[in-house]
Formats: structure tokens, C-alpha cells, sequence
């Protein structure tokens, strides 16, 4: 039987720790076929970022109109993107095209390394019309933080989770490593790490959101497919202190 596909529509990051690279080595490992899309190009490593370069628009939407004519990925997952317009429009699109398809959507506004690739303005409120086509967005505090006017950011994941799914990064700042999932009219998962001494590694934001993308795609179950992810980021978090850890652990 064929491989189920993903799209990704992310940002290339050269030392491959995030980004495209990241998202790929990740599908690969969990044994889908990934097609992908380059939001930008940055020049960073793991701990230093000098520049991003936006990918022309005319380029991104060359790319995905051929890949949508030969592949008909299951799930989407976009990355860095410029900004929340270009996303809506992107999302528009891919709902016509793929009405089946569903959508996870990391929200990176800075790099670990510090780069902001969002200004306030853009990012301040997630406008409903993209959170009504997006199936799971994930959050780390900072960003969730970011789309908070009133410093209650329960609230706001109370406000997104009426419409679309939040994989919360980090839960609450004081227990690191618990990950919550709010799911429209559901009871809140909380996910408890499972793997000891995991190392920090740049773009583990990235794996984790293709990973639950690679998953949903295989079993089609998001309760599942978050837990599944979670353990694999943690088992390649633990795998070595740098970025050469292993994918396969
Ligand atoms: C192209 C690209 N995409 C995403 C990230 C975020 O990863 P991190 O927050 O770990 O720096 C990044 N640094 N570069």
C-alpha cells in the first residue's frame, strides 16, 4: 500500500536542526512520504541567527499547484510563515483544493536562538477565519502568551479551542516537559513526559509538530497521534546533547 503523504510548508534552517530538514528527517523516520514547500531561507545554527529571506509568494504558489496536480497529501503542517495573511490565503487554498485534508499549524514567532520572524502586529490575535480552517495548532507559553491581550491565557485557549485544536507546549512554565491537549467540546489531555534527561535541542518544536503530523496521517487519531509524538521528540531529545541525535532511537 502506498505511503500516506504530508505536506510541509516550512522555513529552511542550513544547520538542519529546524525547519524543513527537521520536518523531513522526522517524516522519513516514521515512515511517510513528505512533500514540502520553502516559506524562507535563514542563515542560523543551532545557537546563532543572522538573517531570514522570504521566499517570493509567486514561487510558493508555483510549488504547491504542481504538488497538488500529482499528490494528495492528508495532512498539512505549516511552519514559519511570513505572516497571518499569507497564511490565510494558503489556508483557502488548501481547503479548496484538499477539502479532506486537515492542518496543523505551529505558530513559531522566534527562534530558540532569539530571532523574532513575527512583528507584535502581525501576530497578536489569530483572526477566526484561519482558526476555523485549521484543524491543531502548537503552542509553546511564549506564543500562546503572544496571542494574549490580557495577560489570561487560559482565556485564549478557551477563545481558539472553540474552533480548532491547541497542542500546548510545556503546559504551565513550572512543570516543564507536560504537554496539554484543549479539543473542541472535550475534556483537556494532559501528556506527562515519559523519557528522563532530555537534552535541549533546537527545532524540537518542528519535530514534534511533523511527528503528529506523520502520525494522524498513519492512524488517523489525534488523541494517539499527539502521545505518539510527544514520545518520539523525547527519545530524540535524550538520544545525544547535539544536533546528530538519532532520528531511529
Ligand atoms: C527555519 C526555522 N524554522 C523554525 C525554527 C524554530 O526552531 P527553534 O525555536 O528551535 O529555533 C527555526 N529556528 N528555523
Amino acid at each position: 500500500m502506498d505511503k500516506p503523504t504530508v505536506l510541509v510548508i516550512a522555513g529552511f534552517d542550513p544547520s538542519g536542526g529546524a525547519g524543513i530538514i527537521a520536518d523531513a528527517k522526522t517524516l522519513e523516520t516514521i515512515g511517510v512520504q513528505g512533500i514540502f514547500v520553502q516559506s524562507c531561507n535563514t542563515i542560523q545554527s543551532a545557537t546563532k541567527f543572522c538573517e531570514c529571506y522570504w521566499i517570493e509568494e509567486e514561487i510558493i504558489w508555483q510549488q504547491l499547484e504542481l504538488l497538488l496536480k500529482h499528490y494528495t497529501p492528508k495532512v498539512v503542517k505549516i511552519g514559519v510563515i511570513k505572516n497571518l495573511d499569507f497564511l490565510n490565503q494558503i489556508l483557502e487554498v488548501l481547503k479548496v483544493k484538499l477539502p479532506k485534508v486537515k492542518i496543523i499549524w505551529d505558530p513559531i514567532i522566534q527562534s530558540s536562538s532569539g530571532y523574532c520572524f513575527q512583528t507584535e502586529k502581525h501576530f497578536k490575535k489569530i483572526p477566526t477565519s484561519c482558526l476555523t480552517k485549521i484543524d491543531l495548532i502548537t503552542p509553546n507559553f511564549n506564543e500562546i502568551s503572544a496571542f494574549t491581550l490580557d495577560d489570561d491565557y487560559k482565556k485564549t485557549v478557551e477563545d481558539i479551542s472553540a474552533y480548532c485544536s491547541i497542542y500546548l507546549k510545556g503546559g504551565h512554565r513550572k512543570e516543564v516537559g507536560v504537554d496539554e491537549l484543549y479539543q473542541p467540546n472535550k475534556p483537556k489531555i494532559v501528556y506527562f513526559p515519559r523519557v528522563k534527561d532530555c537534552n535541549e535541542k533546537h527545532g524540537s518544536g518542528c519535530v514534534l509538530s511533523s511527528a503528529i503530523a506523520a502520525y494522524y496521517a498513519t492512524f488517523e487519531k489525534w488523541e494517539e497521534s499527539c502521545e505518539l509524538a510527544k514520545t518520539y521528540v523525547e527519545r530524540y531529545l535524550a538520544s545525544t546533547p547535539t544536533l546528530l541525535g538519532s532520528h531511529l532511537k
